[in-house]
């Protein structure tokens, strides 16, 4: 069950071998595929165009993304493209531990500028699939966190934006416990929700 802010939506979308749940805030799911373990280890399909887009995910990828994060505590975020290059991410952890974040940045949204926050884990072996209009970024919980997500448009630097990870406005529990944030310089220049502008 996802532990975003909210009751989480009853909805859950089955097909194939992979599985969805809603949030309340709508657009964001969280995936889980099956798991065939057997003597040799395991084995997943981590991405199926068929079932994907029958839970809902029927956006094109073109471009497949892969980061390391040596220190707990790395946050990276929060981040999105705005139009015409806006960009749905659907991700997923190869080693370690995350806290996903994604904000809604919707204007039209009933939830605009809340969000929803889920661990992901290679352990888990769960998804988070962000669509466009949202704000999306994570923080590690385990040292050489590797994350893996595909996008559905190619970067573009003119579109890329940042917002603060830590605008009280937002209200994220990022769950660091005392750990300072290990930070790009892009993301500790970030400005805050109330100066963005509109986004999408
Ligand atoms: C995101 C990205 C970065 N880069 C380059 C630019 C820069 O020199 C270097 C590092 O970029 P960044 O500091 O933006 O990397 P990072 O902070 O990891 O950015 C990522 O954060 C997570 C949370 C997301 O949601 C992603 O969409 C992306 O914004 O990599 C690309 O060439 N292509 C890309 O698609």
């Amino acid at each position: 069950m996802p532990d975003g802010i909210g009751p989480p939506a009853a909805e859950v979308r089955r097909a194939g071998n992979v599985e969805a749940a809603a949030f309340a805030i709508e657009g964001p799911l969280l995936v889980s595929v099956r798991r065939f373990a057997d003597a040799r280890g395991a084995f997943v399909e981590t991405y199926s165009r068929r079932d994907f887009a029958a839970i809902g995910i029927g956006d094109e990828f073109v471009q497949d993304n892969q980061s390391l994060s040596v220190a707990i505590g790395t946050v990276r975020g929060l981040h999105f493209q705005v139009n015409p290059h806006a960009q749905g991410k659907l991700i997923r952890v190869l080693r370690g531990r995350i806290l996903d974040v994604a904000v809604d940045l919707r204007a039209a949204s009933p939830s605009f500028g809340r969000h929803v926050a889920v661990e992901l884990s290679a352990a888990d072996g769960r998804m988070m699939w962000v669509p466009p209009g949202f704000a999306h970024g994570f923080a590690t919980r385990e040292e050489e966190t590797e994350v893996a997500y595909k996008v559905t448009a190619l970067y573009a630097p003119d579109c890329d934006r940042s917002l603060a990870w830590d605008d009280p406005a937002l209200g994220i529990d990022w769950g660091l416990a005392g750990v300072a944030a290990t930070l790009s310089d892009k993301d500790r220049r970030a400005p805050r929700l109330a100066d963005l502008g509109p986004a999408f």
